[in-house]
C-alpha cells in the first residue's frame, strides 16, 4: 500500500522510466554509487531518530530561529545565483528569498489559502538552529553515510539542508556540482531525472546566467520552437517517500516536486563535495563534458571581460567551421 496514487502527480509529457530501488544493504548498492548511476536507497534509517521532525516540534526548539525561505507567486521555486545579477541586466525572478522565524514559516503554511504566494523553507543545518535540533542531527546514522562517502571517494560533506515545503511545490529541473544523498522525513516527492548524456534536450541557462545550471525548459509549458530536442528528453522517475533516501549523482538533473494533496513534506539533503578525479581516462564521461563546457564558457567570459560576447565567439568559431 504506497502512501500515494496517480492523481496526486502534475501531468507533463514526457517519456519516463523507473529508478531502480535497493535495501541499504544490497551488494549491488555501491556499484549504483560508484557509478553515478541514481538508486532509492531503503532501509538504511538515515534519519529515522528524527522523524519526529514535524511542523510543531520544530516549532518547540526552533520558534525563534531566522530561516532562509523562499517565496513563490506560482507554485515552481527556481533557484538563482544574487551574484550573478548585474546592473545592466533585467532580471525578474518568480521566486525571492524572505527570510522569516520558523514559527511564522509555520503559521503562514499552516493558514496558506489558494491564491496566497507560496513558501518554501530551505535552511541549513549548522548550530544557529538551536541546540535540541543539533542533538538530533547527531543521530542521524552517520556511519552508514560515512562509510558511503568512503567507498564512493566523494569529497567531505558540505552541507545539509532543511528542506520544509508546501504540497505542490516544485523545484524546477536543474543539475547540483555535488553528490546528493537525498532523504525523505515526511510527505512524498516525485523526483524526474535525467542523464548528463541530455544535456543537448535540457537547455540550461548559460553559465553567468543567475539561472545557472537551471534547465530553460518550462515543464508546464515547454517551448518547442526554441528548445525542440526537449522532446526527445527521457526521465527516470522515483517516488520518494518517509525514511527513503534517494541518491542524486552530481551533474544529473532533476525536477522534484512535493505530491498534490499530500500535505507539507520535510526531507534533509547530505551534499557532498565532488571527490578528485585520480587519472582522466577516455571516453570521457558524460559530466566530465558538462564541466569541460562550463570551463569553456567561463574562461571566454574571462578572457572576454564580458559574458554577453560568449555566445557571438562561439558562433564564430562553430559556424562554417565546425557545422
Ligand atoms: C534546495 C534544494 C532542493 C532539492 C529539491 C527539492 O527537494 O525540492 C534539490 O534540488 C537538491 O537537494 O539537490
Ligand atoms: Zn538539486
Amino acid at each position: 500500500m504506497a502512501g500515494w496514487n496517480e492523481n496526486q502527480l502534475r501531468k507533463y509529457n514526457i517519456k519516463l522510466e523507473k529508478i531502480p530501488t535497493l535495501q541499504y544493504d544490497d551488494p549491488k548498492l555501491d556499484s549504483h554509487l560508484t557509478n553515478n548511476y541514481p538508486v532509492l536507497i531503503k532501509g538504511s534509517k538515515l534519519v529515522s531518530r528524527v522523524l519526529k521532525w514535524d511542523l510543531d516540534y520544530l516549532k518547540q526548539h526552533m520558534s525563534s530561529v531566522c530561516c532562509n525561505v523562499i517565496v513563490s507567486k506560482n507554485h515552481k521555486f527556481k533557484y538563482y545565483d544574487p551574484k550573478k545579477i548585474t546592473p545592466n541586466m533585467t532580471f525578474k525572478p518568480i521566486s525571492r528569498p524572505s527570510p522569516m522565524i520558523f514559527s511564522e514559516f509555520a503559521d503562514k503554511i499552516t493558514n496558506w489559502k489558494k491564491g496566497d504566494s507560496r513558501l518554501y523553507l530551505q535552511q541549513v543545518l549548522n548550530n544557529t538552529i538551536g541546540q535540541h535540533v543539533v542533538r538530533d542531527f547527531v543521530m542521524f546514522n552517520w556511519d552508514w553515510i560515512m562509510s558511503k562517502q568512503k567507498i564512493c571517494k566523494w569529497g567531505p560533506l558540505s552541507s545539509n539542508l532543511i528542506l520544509i515545503a508546501q504540497e505542490g511545490n516544485v523545484t524546477p529541473c536543474h543539475y547540483d556540482e555535488q553528490q546528493n544523498m537525498f532523504a525523505s522525513i515526511r510527505g512524498y516527492k516525485r523526483f524526474i531525472l535525467f542523464p548528463p548524456s541530455q544535456f543537448e534536450c535540457l537547455y540550461p541557462h548559460p553559465v553567468h546566467h543567475p539561472y545557472d545550471r537551471q534547465s530553460q525548459v518550462d515543464f508546464d509549458n515547454p517551448d518547442f520552437t526554441k528548445f525542440p530536442k526537449f522532446k526527445e528528453a527521457c526521465g527516470y522517475e522515483v517516488i520518494v517517500g518517509p525514511e527513503d533516501v534517494l541518491y542524486i549523482p552530481m551533474y544529473w538533473f532533476h525536477h522534484v516536486e512535493s505530491l498534490k494533496h499530500g500535505g507539507y513534506t520535510v526531507s534533509i539533503n547530505f551534499w557532498f563535495k565532488a571527490g578528485s578525479v585520480e587519472k582522466i581516462e577516455y571516453p570521457l564521461l558524460d559530466y566530465q563534458r558538462m564541466v569541460i563546457m562550463r570551463n569553456v564558457e567561463k574562461m571566454l567570459a574571462e578572457a572576454l571581460h564580458d559574458p554577453s560576447e560568449v555566445g557571438n565567439m562561439l558562433k564564430t568559431i562553430f559556424l562554417g567551421r565546425y557545422s
